[in-house]
């Protein structure tokens, strides 16, 4: 069903980015800065270079003197007017990189989050902060750093030693190149040994209640020792090359240039004039590389922050594609009509040698009521991801409604078809009974939804509970909150799946925790609410 899509034309990967900033007003707004800082730096070399030629012409009339002030005076609003648009800039970008990345952290595959796991996850979440604040900031300053050193090279130009200055700067330039990148080298191996030890540490503490009753007192700080001083040794690395970035490339460079100086003073042949020219050439490129310095190290944090955070944005950029089931419009299959057909289905999971599911057609219609069994490892659950649209299969066809997954996107998929994955697969979130009940309706919900919610939660034989709690669907559930037992929380994930109003419910194990009367009545429940199901369990 991918009929038409292959002609679309796909735009280069920056496009969707520049799209983005430009929409935000991000390009003109830093066209704008640059030429306000343009603008400042003409009107100072401006104002000294009539200085200078009032001081040595030996002229130092009232009115040339004022024409000077208003020329410094004029620097003012240009300041103002940066301060004004990097702030405007860095906000805007700030709250597009945030809404980029949420977007993303909930759009990342399932797998990628199972084989990273809670603890690097969260370090990479937190390494994301450091792309707003040392990007922005680093990316303006670096701007800045780039027109200065721009303006220093003409200057230098009119010096007494134009070619063995600007000689220099090119050496100095690509001096500073290689520290940068050395820098870079280490703040990236020292950011991998800090997220591999908060990764170490969460699932420490995810695993805490376990460890508590299994493991050895004396074996539960066994590797934090030697992790911190890995981490710590990266540290010192870093700090020493940082404390070369920061101390050689300024400095170094202002004796080099006014060394490079020292022949035309000696000789005395240059006239002053040319001599004050390049002085101030060198002191405006030491300026660029002081700014350089400080732009370069913002960005080598947020480089090394977005390789973190790169998973999240791709996967933004993934549910921007995936989100076109939006457009589409879902009415109820009809009785009888097919609801998903799978022709030769086919999974590997990634780094095994044979496939769990191979060959695999299959057909559920609306009305169906479907029970599949089999025995452990054989791959039910994996069927069931594959019809719910959590995986894709690596070879064979799957339609929901006559089309297939790229045309209706993950968007589209949720639309017709909820699943109860396994118990360790699903989660109470921390939130009020009534979010965790329909948060695939949207939020906050309607009094039809929470009647709707009660009543589900009830045929399930959730009424006890219901009275039980004091705030009865708004109770606080999850790990702070109210503990339900394991009966109470797989029937909460069956009335989950049974609200979202969909087409086909997919129920992994759902039942596998309650009594055998409890058990009667869910599947009750489900077999008068689902408009088809698919109930996957042991025989
Ligand atoms: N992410 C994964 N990577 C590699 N192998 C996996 C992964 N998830 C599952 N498997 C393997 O795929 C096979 C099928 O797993 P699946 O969970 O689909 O079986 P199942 O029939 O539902 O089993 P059970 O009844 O025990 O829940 C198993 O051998 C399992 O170890």
């Amino acid at each position: 069903m991918r009929v038409g899509r292959a002609f679309v034309l796909r735009p280069s990967p920056a496009a969707p980015l520049l799209r983005l900033l430009r929409a935000e007003g991000l390009v003109r707004r830093t066209a704008a800065l640059a030429g306000l800082h343009a603008a400042e730096l003409l009107l100072m070399i401006a104002a000294w270079a009539l200085i200078g030629d009032l001081v040595f012409a030996g002229r130092t009339d009232a009115g040339w003197s004022q024409a000077w002030l208003l020329l410094l005076l004029s620097i003012v609003p240009c300041r103002m007017g940066q301060a004004a648009i990097a702030g405007d800039i860095l906000q805007r970008a700030g709250a597009l990189l945030k809404r980029r990345l949420l977007v993303g952290a909930l759009a990342l595959p399932g797998d990628l989050t199972r084989r990273e796991g809670a603890g690097l996850l969260l370090g990479r979440v937190l390494e994301t902060a450091a792309v707003e604040s040392l990007g922005l900031r680093g990316g303006l300053v670096s701007l800045v750093a780039a027109l200065e050193f721009a303006a220093a090279v003409p200057i230098l130009a009119l010096g007494p030693a134009p070619a063995l200055h600007l000689a220099l700067l090119a050496g100095w330039a690509a001096l500073s190149v290689v520290l940068v990148r050395r820098t870079g080298r280490h703040l990236a191996a020292w950011t991998d040994t800090r997220g591999e030890l908060t990764h170490h540490l969460v699932e420490a503490m995810v695993g805490h209640r376990t460890r508590l009753a299994q493991e050895a007192p004396e074996r539960w700080h066994d590797d934090d020792d030697a992790r911190l001083v890995r981490v710590l040794a990266r540290e010192a690395q870093l700090n020493r090359s940082e404390s070369l970035l920061v101390a050689l490339l300024p400095r170094g460079w202002l004796v080099l240039g006014l060394a490079a100086l020292l022949p035309a003073f000696v000789g005395g042949t240059a006239p002053t004039a040319t001599v004050a020219a390049a002085i101030g050439g060198v002191l405006l490129a030491q300026r660029g590389l002081s700014t350089f310095v400080v732009g370069a190290t913002a960005l080598l944090g947020c480089g090394v922050a977005v390789r973190q955070a790169l998973p999240m944005l791709r996967a933004a950029e993934a549910a921007d594609d995936g989100a076109h089931g939006l457009m589409l419009s879902f009415p109820p299959v009809p009785e009888g009509q097919p609801i998903v057909v799978a022709r030769g289905l086919g999974f590997r999971y990634p780094g095994r040698e044979r496939p769990v599911l191979r060959d695999v057609d299959l057909a559920i219609a609306a009305g169906d009521r479907l029970l599949l069994e089999g025995g452990s490892g054989g791959g039910k659950s994996t069927l069931g991801a594959l019809v719910a649209g959590l995986r894709e299969p690596t070879s064979g066809l799957v339609l929901l409604a006559g089309l297939d997954r790229p045309t209706l996107g993950l968007v589209g998929w949720r639309r017709r078809i909820a699943a109860a994955p396994q118990f360790h697969e699903n989660h109470v979130v921390t939130a009020p009974l009534a979010f965790n009940l329909l948060m695939g309706r949207g939020w906050p919900p309607t009094q039809a939804q929470l009647a709707e919610a009660d009543a589900v939660c009830r045929e399930l034989g959730l009424g006890d509970l219901l009275e039980r709690m004091p705030s009865g669907l708004q109770q606080m559930v999850g790990e702070t909150g109210w503990q339900l037992s394991h009966g109470e929380r797989s029937r909460l994930f069956i009335a989950r799946a049974l609200l979202q109003g969909v087409d086909l419910v997919v129920l992994d194990e759902s039942f596998a925790a309650l009594d055998p009367a409890t058990l009667q009545q869910a599947l009750r429940c489900v077999l008068n609410r689902a408009r088809a199901v698919l109930v996957i369990a042991h025989p």
